[in-house]
């Protein structure tokens, strides 16, 4: 089968002041690990900061719709949280708030996120356990994007074997490419439209 090529993303993406989330499953972990580290690598590569990419792993697929959801509002609690720091309104920090920090370094600023990408890999097994949770994270990924207002790269692979899998992460000699790159140039490019979008800017 001849390869599919990625379409290539435009020569002057640049993720110097960006904010990207990673979240990934631990099922199949060989073939996530060789996605994430492609999707970071392209990452840093683009200029995002090695601090502002944060990654975080969950157990599987069916939980990436949620678990992207709470890093995206965490981003937004962090945000605010340093947003008060500076202005010195933090409840968090004031002496007697119960269990508050009076380590400001601990509440070092972590912004909200410009995008995340979402990566899980499911392997087409004996039933029909695959097709559920397929569309379930597919359908609630795309949801929380809409509803987040907030772009989420789909980084699901999803494959009737072992073998499709390994070769869309760049395991199999003569294979697919790491599809991490690609997704990576995704939240990139958008990320950075959306910013532009958000003021009114097209170019
Ligand atoms: N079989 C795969 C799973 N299954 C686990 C589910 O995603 C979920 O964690 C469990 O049902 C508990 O809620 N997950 C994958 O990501 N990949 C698989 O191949
Ligand atoms: C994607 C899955 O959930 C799948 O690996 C489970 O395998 P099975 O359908 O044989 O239970």
């Amino acid at each position: 089968m001849a390869p599919h090529s990625m379409p290539q993303p435009p020569a002057s993406l640049s993720g110097s002041n960006l904010k990207i989330g990673i979240v990934h499953t631990r099922w199949n972990s060989e073939v996530v690990d060789a996605l994430v580290q492609g999707t970071r690598n392209r990452l840093l590569s683009l200029g995002v900061k090695p601090e502002n990419v944060i990654i975080q792993q969950i157990a599987g697929s069916w939980e990436l719709p949620i678990a992207t959801k709470k890093m995206i509002l965490a981003g937004r609690v962090q945000q605010g949280h340093s947003q008060n720091l500076l202005s010195g309104l933090d409840p968090l920090s004031s002496p007697e708030a119960p269990g508050a920090s009076t380590d400001t370094a601990s509440a070092t600023k972590v912004g909200e996120f410009d995008a995340v990408v979402s990566i899980g890999v499911l392997v087409k097994g004996s039933t029909q356990h695959f097709e559920y949770i397929a569309g379930a994270a597919t359908d609630g990924l795309m949801r929380v994007s809409l509803d987040e207002n907030t772009p989420v790269v789909f980084g699901v692979l999803t494959c009737n074997n072992e073998e499709q899998a390994r070769s869309r992460a760049g395991l199999v000699p003569g294979g697919l490419e790491n599809h991490g790159p690609s997704w990576a140039d995704s939240a990139v490019e958008l990320a950075g439209l959306s910013a532009k979008w958000s003021k009114g800017v097209f170019e």
